[in-house]
């Protein structure tokens, strides 16, 4: 028998998958499916916003991005949802090929400028960071296996000073962490983090790079991670892509999605936080009643649970839980002991032509930089000289998505605007209150002064900006965070009967497509 009524909580990218793709397998009327958001708009930091501007006397747009802006093409559920939804059309791409792709850089707190991490020998022998890079690589090559028990969950910072050396993790492993997680390398779980990092460790007998060397030459590889998802002919379109996006932005999917769900007869509640939960019904035909701040209350036959854990957790606090509801609540109030990621997003728009028509050049092409964990640390603005403002990196977002922007009579083939996206807070933001938390404007003047120390170039006055500051936006996994998750798991299974179930990047892993493929399994034993 199909579900009767299907209960979605959370209209992040994680609840839209699910009422997306549970309304495809269980159609209306013989199912009803209803998705509740506490926000007035579906999407959650997934936020496209389309600028109109004046540069030089001529007319524009500027496409800017609050949360996430590209995709990669690995992930087969996002390739579906772009075929299935038909988005092909508004595709941009950025292939493999172009700077943006192939240069990335490193701001060192404590000097001026950037640096290029190398990607070919020549630069691996003769840049301070390639030498770096070379000797973390022999270090590890060389080394013989220097692991921990195989159940000890090492901390990113701690695996790879292990196999690499101190100084590559502070550098390159710090701020990989801050470009994913905006979270300090040294709380991580690596296995849950890194989940191929480790998986090379093991097929390298302790080794990484004995591992991927492995990988390369191994067949059994080289299986079809597209099989069973209806990619159409996305995939080829994707093959020498390196990231992308739409044109008009990541909240493409969201919009669509949303039409596509009213169409498919999906109730969407906006506006109206989910305020208790309980299960009553029989043993064998167990039920969800669910109340809304609204006072709207709803019963649902199987319900999938999209909302942020720490929420979830407050939800069945508060809704009084049973002994076995207690049980699942302590690993849920484990899985919450690292707190989620905070980062102000500050979106920044330049000319890219002089009044005169001189090209302006503000950065080097490429992808943008990241700023590795300072000596001194996160701790506070006194003892951490080296980064004030708490700056995790900067996009530069205009080399690979200024198809997005428009301009009337475009003088040259070149962008019509620079934007970039200065990315703050994270770890930063766990010891210290800032002053402009309460008004964002504030931290704008002091941006200039360090953003040129940075790119080593005085930035002109930008000609739009907008700040958004994301509260507990990306929920990084701690220690251990693999195995609660599958506690988690078992103890929800055993408790709603396989009736509910929970997703959502807490669980799931915080990239799009971690939620959206997510959002794809829920319910599939229903
Ligand atoms: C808005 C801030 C975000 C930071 N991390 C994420 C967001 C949305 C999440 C994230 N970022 C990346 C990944 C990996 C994606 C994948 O492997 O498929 C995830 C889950 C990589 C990434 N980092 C930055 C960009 C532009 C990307 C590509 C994906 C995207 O558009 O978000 C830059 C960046 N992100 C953050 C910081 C501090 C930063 C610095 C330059 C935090």
């Amino acid at each position: 028998m199909p579900p009767s009524h299907i209960g979605i909580l959370g209209g992040g990218l994680s609840g839209l998958s699910a009422a997306f793709h549970l309304a495809r397998r269980f159609p209306s009327p013989a199912t009803r499916i209803t998705l509740i958001e506490a926000a007035p708009r579906l999407g959650g930091w997934v936020r496209s916003e389309r600028v109109a501007l004046q540069v030089h006397g001529r007319k524009g747009s500027v496409l800017l991005e609050a949360g996430p802006r590209t995709l990669r093409p690995n992930s087969p559920a996002v390739l579906e949802l772009i075929n299935l939804l038909n988005l092909e059309k508004s595709l941009i791409t950025v292939p493999r090929t172009a700077p943006a792709a192939q240069n990335r850089f490193l701001h060192i707190p404590g000097t001026r400028g950037l640096a290029r991490i190398p990607t070919a020998i020549p630069s691996m022998i003769t840049s301070p960071l390639g030498k770096m890079m070379m000797a973390a690589v022999l270090r590890d090559l060389f080394k013989s296996s220097n692991g921990p028990s195989s159940d000890t969950d090492e901390s990113v910072d701690a695996f790879l000073t292990r196999r690499f050396g101190p100084k590559f993790a502070q550098t390159f492993g710090s701020a990989l962490v801050h470009g994913i997680y905006a979270a300090d390398s040294r709380m991580l779980s690596v296995r849950a983090a890194f989940p191929m990092l480790y998986d090379l460790t093991r097929r390298g007998k302790g080794s990484v790079v004995r591992g991927a060397i492995k990988s390369a030459f191994s067949k059994s590889d080289k299986t079809n991670p597209m099989k069973g998802y209806d990619v159409g002919d996305i995939k080829q379109k994707m093959e020498a892509v390196s990231v992308f996006s739409f044109k008009d932005g990541l909240e493409t999917i969201v919009k669509e999605m949303e039409l596509e769900l009213d169409r498919l007869g999906v109730q969407m509640v906006k506006g109206d936080p989910v305020s208790s939960f309980a299960m009553n019904g029989t043993e064998s035909e167990p039920s969800f009643e669910v109340t809304t701040a609204s006072g709207s209350l709803y019963q649902f036959s199987h319900f999938v649970s999209a909302l942020p854990l720490p929420r979830l957790h407050t939800l069945l606090e508060t809704s009084g839980p049973s002994r076995s509801e207690a049980s699942a609540m302590q690993t849920l109030d484990s899985l919450t002991t690292v707190p989620a990621s905070s980062v102000t997003v500050v979106n920044l728009v330049f000319p890219a032509y002089t009044r005169e028509g001189r090209p302006l050049r503000l950065h080097p092409p490429g992808f943008g930089y990241l700023v590795p964990r300072p000596n001194s640390g996160y701790i506070s603005e006194a003892t951490r000289p080296e980064n004030p403002l708490g700056v995790l990196g900067t996009v530069f977002d205009s080399c690979a998505l200024s198809d997005q922007d428009e301009i009337e009579s475009p003088s040259g083939g070149g962008p019509p605007f620079i934007k970039m996206t200065v990315m703050i807070g994270g770890p930063y933001y766990a010891s210290l209150p800032y002053p402009w938390n309460d008004n964002l404007q504030l931290l704008l003047p002091f941006l200039p002064r360090t953003l040129s120390t940075h790119m080593s170039v005085e930035l002109p006055v930008p000609i739009c900006h907008r700040v958004h500051h994301h509260s507990a936006c990306i929920p990084p996994p701690g220690a251990g965070h693999l195995s609660r998750v599958r506690e988690l798991r078992d103890h929800a299974k055993k408790l709603w009967r396989g009736r509910g179930e929970i997703i959502g990047a807490g669980v799931g892993g915080v990239s799009v497509g971690d939620c959206i493929e997510g959002g794809r399994r829920a319910g599939l034993e229903w």
